[in-house]
């Protein structure tokens, strides 16, 4: 059984009188695929802004290989290697692809200001580090014959894939991806299926994802965390997700 590398606890996030987040728990393990799905306002996105930081949780607690990050400030989150998309992306829409790419690499690149205007040799070797992990993730993505290209001029479906390699080039732990599959055509949808499962085998990464797409959920994702009006209904294999009765209430009961 592999370790757990995510642990949350009695998780709870209140906005004036709503109770949006009630008292969630979940674990995740070292490089597993995990999905958190529910109906919309359920209070998926809220859970993610908690454990990446954008949120300070009103209750509960949040590990990260057994060290606490609940309350940290998502940049403090982000440095102990857990980072995320967004449903909308963001990019740095007038920045070219491969800027975007160099940029995300900021804190690796030592930023040290006599280092950067001496160009020292330790800073010319970081700068070129940078440019050979943009290259690397620039080819994993498919995304080499538009480097130059603004991101923001980019199509929808490769906007996503620029997004999700701006988290990979810092080389996380936890990748967050929050409704990846958006907006994207269903070949799209198939080949991002494809590229979680190729980020976890080849680079190890653990994956928590959100998501509408039954079908991307239930073909990629080991464990699955139901959530209905903030709290948490089922926790299970996609098999018995797919079979559970509240679940499929919770589901027939939106449309
Ligand atoms: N900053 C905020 N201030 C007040 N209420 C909020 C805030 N963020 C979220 N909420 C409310 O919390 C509830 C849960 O929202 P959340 O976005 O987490 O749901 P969700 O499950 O991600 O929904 P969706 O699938 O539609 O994205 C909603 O009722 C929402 O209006």
């Amino acid at each position: 059984m592999s370790q757990t590398m995510l642990k949350v606890d009695g998780l709870c996030m209140r906005f004036g009188g709503l109770l949006a987040v009630d008292h969630v728990a979940l674990d995740v393990k070292q490089q597993e695929i995990f999905a958190i799905i529910g109906p919309n306002g359920a209070g998926k996105t809220t859970v993610f802004n908690c454990i990446s930081g954008f949120y300070k949780p009103t209750e509960g607690g949040i590990t990260l290989n057994g060290q606490s990050i609940a309350g940290l400030p998502s940049h403090a989150v982000a440095n102990h290697g857990v980072v995320r998309t967004f449903q909308n992306v963001r990019l740095f829409k007038g920045m070219t692809v491969l800027e975007n790419l160099l940029v995300a690499q900021h804190q690796q690149v030592k930023r040290n200001l006599l280092s950067g205007l001496f160009k020292t040799k330790a800073y010319r070797a970081a700068e070129e580090e940078a440019k050979a992990n943009a290259a690397h993730w620039l080819d994993v993505m498919g995304l080499r014959a538009f480097a130059n290209r603004e991101a923001g001029n980019l199509a929808y479906g490769h906007q996503r894939r620029l997004e999700i390699a701006r988290c990979m080039i810092t080389n996380p732990k936890l990748l967050m991806l929050d409704e990846p599959a958006a907006g994207l055509n269903p070949q799209e949808k198939v080949e991002l299926q494809h590229l979680i499962d190729q980020l976890r085998k080849e680079y190890g990464v653990t994956v928590l994802l959100i998501e509408h797409d039954m079908s991307l959920v239930m073909g990629v994702s080991e464990r699955i965390l139901v959530m209905e009006y903030g709290k948490p209904i089922a926790l299970g294999v996609p098999e018995a997700i797919r079979n559970d009765e509240r679940v499929i209430k919770a589901y027939l009961g939106e449309s």
